[in-house]
């Protein structure tokens, strides 16, 4: 494609250029590629410019006012949403049905169950998300919730190439602030819940809610449907939102409009869902437990359904749902007969859920072993602590990630909430202890690392994976 292609030729020549990629980092500039280069938190992209020119980089996109030589100059006072929009003209075709998740906890679960839920109706369906890009067939991880704008669009459109029609994304807070996920039309956005998390990066619960909401005031199609858990106390802001704009309404819950969930009955391995939809009465077994699997899959059946699934069909295929990988995962059976589950919780209201989902199940006590994750929202662990030791029966608090931080600090603010909490810093021991102690009737529940390989220590990554670190506890 030449440059002219994407922008109004400046007079130069310049436009006659082949353009050969995209790149946001000017370590990846190569021959023909077009360089964004933008103010970040930690540096500023435009120290890098004439770097990236040397190494070949034919325009620019940056904020005005800057001095370039040797390269077009694509200036807009929005530099990261003008580089995502030329991006997605050079990447594309993308998927026909494209559908974005956001909210604090379960948008991997929500992308996931969508894309079986597509391929249960005959769709050839991909998710991207924290788990990485998933596909029927492989499942390859990007290291980000929400991967920057030009590994994002050229994933995206590798999947259309490989025959993929819908495609299920998450949209994460950081994700929708650094635009990096424009440009691809957005047939359905899901709104799941809002709580604390990431304040260290958004500041305030309000800014962080904003950065959220962009999904639906700007990003969502204005012909698209938004798809919104009625039941969160900040749902009827995104209700409001998309009445104003005009867009569709899927609302699900026990206050749902679409789906309205009037019975939740748990069984030993999963739960019996009675759904209103259409006028009519369906039941359906979820084979997965908790109030909050229920509330995903409620939301994910909402976003086939807004993109022209059949009602009865879709509610009959939450039957058929896999567990998704981390989160309320069985991993182990203590020597005991105690079960061990692995789960992602890593904000205050997560761990509330997960503690929530497994506590009807327990017959003796419920044992929480857990942490917080360093170089991350400080405010969120004692608020977790306190979670913990309100709703568990035995905690022990213990390292999660602690990324640049000491290990020790996270744990004491975390301690600081969870008085009265076991400390064993070592996150394989404390594993150990928990299901080394844990009676026939107890649950143990491992919670904050899900389906994380390994254990972030300075800029180290030990290889480290709560599920086989259980199984070997419990051998
Ligand atoms: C805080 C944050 O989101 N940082 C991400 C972001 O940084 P930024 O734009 O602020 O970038 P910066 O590092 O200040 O650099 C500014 C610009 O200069 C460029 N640069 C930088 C250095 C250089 O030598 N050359 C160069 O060109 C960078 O590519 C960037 O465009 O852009 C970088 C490039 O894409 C990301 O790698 C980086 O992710 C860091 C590693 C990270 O840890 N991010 C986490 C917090 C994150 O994004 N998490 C979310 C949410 C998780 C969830 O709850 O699900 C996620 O979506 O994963
Ligand atoms: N609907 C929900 N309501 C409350 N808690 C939930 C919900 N869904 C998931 N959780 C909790 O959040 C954890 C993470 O879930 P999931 O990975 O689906 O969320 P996420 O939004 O993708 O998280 P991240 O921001 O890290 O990408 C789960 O393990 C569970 O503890
Ligand atoms: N996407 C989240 C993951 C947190 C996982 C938890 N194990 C931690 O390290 O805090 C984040 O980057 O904040
Ligand atoms: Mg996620």
């Amino acid at each position: 494609m030449k440059l002219a292609a994407l922008i109004n030729s400046d007079g130069t020549g310049a436009g006659e250029r082949q353009v050969t990629g995209f790149a946001i980092d000017h370590r990846k500039v190569a021959p023909g590629t077009v360089f964004g280069a933008f103010e970040g938190a930690r540096v500023n992209g435009e120290d890098y410019i004439a770097d990236a020119i040397r190494s070949g980089a034919i325009a620019i996109v940056a904020r005005p006012g800057l001095q370039i030589e040797g390269a077009a100059y694509i200036a807009d006072s929005n530099p990261r949403e003008a580089f995502a929009r030329l991006a997605a003209t050079f990447f594309a075709p993308f998927p026909a049905t494209s559908v974005a998740v956001t909210g604090t906890n379960g948008k991997t679960s929500c992308v996931e169950m969508t894309r079986q839920l597509w391929r249960m109706a005959g769709f050839h369906a991909a998710s991207v998300g924290t788990l990485g890009v998933t596909t029927a067939d492989e499942r390859v991880t990007t290291g980000l919730t929400t991967p920057d704008v030009v590994t994002f669009l050229s994933n995206v459109a590798g999947l259309a190439r490989e025959g993929v029609t819908h495609l299920a994304f998450e949209a994460s807070s950081h994700g929708l602030t650094q635009y990096r996920t424009e440009g691809l039309t957005v047939a359905a956005a899901a709104f799941t819940n809002l709580s604390r998390d990431h304040l260290d990066y958004h500041g305030d619960m309000a800014a962080y809610f904003t950065a959220k909401i962009r999904l639906f005031s700007e990003i969502l199609s204005p012909e698209g449907t938004a798809v919104v858990w009625a039941d969160d106390p900040q749902s009827a802001r995104v209700i409001d939102l998309a009445r104003e704009r005009g867009n569709r309404l899927v609302t699900v819950g026990t206050q749902g409009d679409t789906l309205r969930l009037v019975g939740r009955d748990p069984t030993l391995l999963g739960q019996g869902l009675t759904i209103e939809a259409e006028g009519r009465t369906h039941t359906v077994n979820l084979p997965l437990i908790g109030a909050y699997q229920a509330a995903n899959a409620l939301v994910s059946a909402g976003l086939v359904i807004a993109t022209g699934g059949d009602v009865a069909a879709t509610i009959a295929n939450l039957a058929r749902l896999q567990p998704v990988r981390g989160r309320l995962e069985r991993a182990a059976i203590a020597k005991s007969g105690a079960p061990v589950y692995v789960d992602y919780a890593h904000t205050p209201d997560a761990l509330e859920a997960a503690i929530a989902a497994l506590k009807p199940h327990a017959g003796g006590k419920l044992v929480v072993v857990f942490g917080a994750g360093g170089d991350r929202d400080t405010g969120k662990r004692e608020t977790m602590g306190r979670v913990a030791i309100a709703e568990a029966d035995r905690v022990i608090v213990t390292d999660d990630n602690p990324r640049t931080e000491d290990a020790a600090a996270i744990r004491r603010d975390v301690l600081k909430g969870a008085v009265g909490a076991e400390e064993i810093g070592d996150r394989r021991a404390a594993i150990a202890a928990a299901i080394r102690d844990a009676g026939p009737e107890d649950i143990v529940l491992v919670a904050g690392k899900g389906h994380e390989q390994g254990q972030i220590v300075g800029d180290m990554v030990l290889p480290f994976d709560d599920v086989s670190v259980a199984r070997e506890c419990a051998a």
